[in-house]
This record gives C-alpha cells, structure tokens and sequence, in this order.
C-alpha cells in the first residue's frame, strides 16, 4: 500500500498542448486518499487528456502528476497503485470474457476472485463468451469487473457508464459506495451532472482544459435547476409577476401563451402561481451539463 500522507492523485501545473490546441492548462488539484471524486466537464473539455496524463499514457507540456506520491511517468511504481477503465474498452477479440479477467488480474496490483465472481453475477455477464462477440457495454463490463474486483488503492473511471443500461447502472452506483466503504479512492470523469451527484463527494469541473470549479456536493446542487414550460390555455397578464418569485430566473415569453423559465430550489411559489392560471402543458426538464455550463461560465469564459 502506498503511504497515507500523499494524495491519491496530485495534478501539479499540469499542461498538455497538442499542436494549436490546448487540451489542458495549467491544472492543479489534490484528491485525497479514500475520496470519490467527479470530474466533470462537456466534450472535449480534456477529461480524458488529463487522465491520460495521470496514467503516464501522455508526456506533459507543463507541470506533473502524481499518484500515491509516485510520479505518474514512472509507469511502474505508479500503476501499483491503480486500476484503470479506459472510455473506450478494447479486449482481445479471440479470448472469453472470463480469460480476459484472469489476464487482466495478471497484470493488476492484486484481485479478490470471490468478489469478482460476485461481481459478474452482479453485472449479469455471460463470461464463457469471446470478447469479439461482446457489444460496447459487455466490454465495459469486463473493465469495470476487473477494475471493481482489484484492491488498488485508486480507481481511475473514465466514462464508465456510457454504454450501459440503467439496472446496470445501478450496480455501477453500488460498486463505487463499496469501493468507497474499503477505503479506495475514485476518480470518475462523466459528463452526467446526476452520475456524480449520486457517488462523488467532491467535484471539479473541467471546462476548456480550465478547472473552474472544484466544489462539495451541496456547491453543486446549487448548480441544479429545471428548464420549465408553460403553455396557457388564454393570456394571463397576471403571471408577469413570477419574474420576482423566489428561485425564478430567465422568464421568456415565447408567444402570449407561452413562458419558459429557469427554477433552482423549491417549486413552491411557481405552482402555486401556476396554479391560479389557466395551464394546458406544463413541461419540466433538467439541462444538460453542457448547457449549466454555457449558463454559468460561457460568459465567464468569454
Ligand atoms: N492526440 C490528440 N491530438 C490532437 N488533439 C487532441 C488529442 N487528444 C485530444 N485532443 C484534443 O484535446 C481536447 C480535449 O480532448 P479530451 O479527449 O481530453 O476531452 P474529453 O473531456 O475527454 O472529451 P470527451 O468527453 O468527448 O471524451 C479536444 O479538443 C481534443 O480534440
């Protein structure tokens, strides 16, 4: 085991330019030991370029990384600490599922086979199949499998749940509060605000290859709201008002007889105006990441 005092993972003035792009810029962060932490950020906003990073797949332009105190380009003794789950799983196509398993615990810090089993059953893989013949999901399966049943001090997830179904899911969810209640930390990049919601409880998010936010739980849910529609059956010049409810933000009038509005916090004041009116569809979304994003640090950024 690695000592306690480091960090998990120690990102340093960590830079990574590829030609004209800057992937990522001048990154720091330190994710302590034992903790489940998100990092969250749209497409291309260098997630997995900083993973990559952190694995020594990559040389950086700036800066370094560090795992459990190891430099991350000192490939060997850092991936002592680590198991990994690539965002796209590629197996060799001529082995079954359950010898991928076997190979992939060959070359890990160490495997509890009795919990992998479990985690099959679990993960409902059918590990007697050749790995060609999996689709993208059962390949993800095999990596999470194999990464879950490992006791690696760090769990490094790059998209994990992408190609996987919601009972799936699910399991995924329970794995990580396992692995969190052993004491491994995880490192999960998603660009679903609810996935890490649901295990993590810190976040960074990731934008343009610029951590603008590293937050708790509680920072984050201020970032949640709901996209709300109103279509009325007759104009109701008295709804103008909502403008000036609590939690009320962006009221747009798109015709006489229809207002979106963005709402943060309790309903409360909204329905009970709503209430008074004549509604024929009220329609209630959650945005995307990408879209909280643009709300809150498109201008920012600009
Ligand atoms: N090998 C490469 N050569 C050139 N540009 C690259 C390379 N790898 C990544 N990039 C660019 O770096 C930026 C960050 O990409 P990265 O894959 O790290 O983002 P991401 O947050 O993981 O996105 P996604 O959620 O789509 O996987 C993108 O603009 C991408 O096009």
């Amino acid at each position: 085991m690695a000592p306690s005092a480091a960090p998990a993972v120690l990102l340093d003035s960590l830079g990574k330019r590829f030609g004209a792009t800057e992937a990522v810029v001048d990154l720091s962060l330190a994710v302590p030991a034992g903790e489940v932490f998100g990092f969250l950020g749209p497409n291309g906003a260098g997630k997995s370029t900083t993973i990559r990073l952190l694995l020594g797949l990559l040389r950086p332009t700036t800066g370094r990384a560090e795992v459990f105190g190891d430099a991350a380009d000192d490939v060997e003794r850092a991936h002592r600490h680590l198991a990994y789950v690539p965002a796209d799983v590629a197996l060799w196509p001529g082995l079954t599922g359950r010898e991928c398993l076997d190979l992939l615990a060959g070359v890990g810090p160490g495997t509890d086979t009795a919990y992998r089993d479990e985690l099959v059953e679990r993960f409902g893989l059918d590990p007697g199949k050749r790995a060609r013949a999996y689709s993208t999901g059962n390949r993800q399966k095999v990596a999470l499998v194999a990464a879950f049943a490992t006791r690696a001090p760090l769990l490094v997830l790059d998209e994990p749940t992408s190609g996987l179904d919601p009972l799936v899911e699910r399991e995924f969810r329970r794995c990580i509060a396992e692995a969190a209640g052993r004491g491994q930390t995880v490192f999960l990049s998603s660009h679903q605000l609810a996935e890490v919601e649901a295990v993590c409880t810190r976040v960074g998010i990731l934008r343009a290859g610029r951590l603008v936010e590293v937050a708790g739980l509680e920072e984050l849910r201020r970032l949640r709201r709901s996209e709300v529609t109103v279509e009325l059956a007759r104009p109701a010049p008295g709804l103008e008002r909502i403008a000036g409810l609590p939690g009320v933000a962006d009221v747009r009038w798109t015709t006489p007889l229809q207002l979106t509005l963005a709402l943060t916090g309790p309903p409360r004041a909204v329905l009970r105006a709503l209430g008074e009116v004549d509604v024929v569809r009220l329609d209630v979304r959650e945005p995307s990441l990408e879209e909280i994003f643009l709300d809150y640090y498109g201008r920012a950024a600009a």
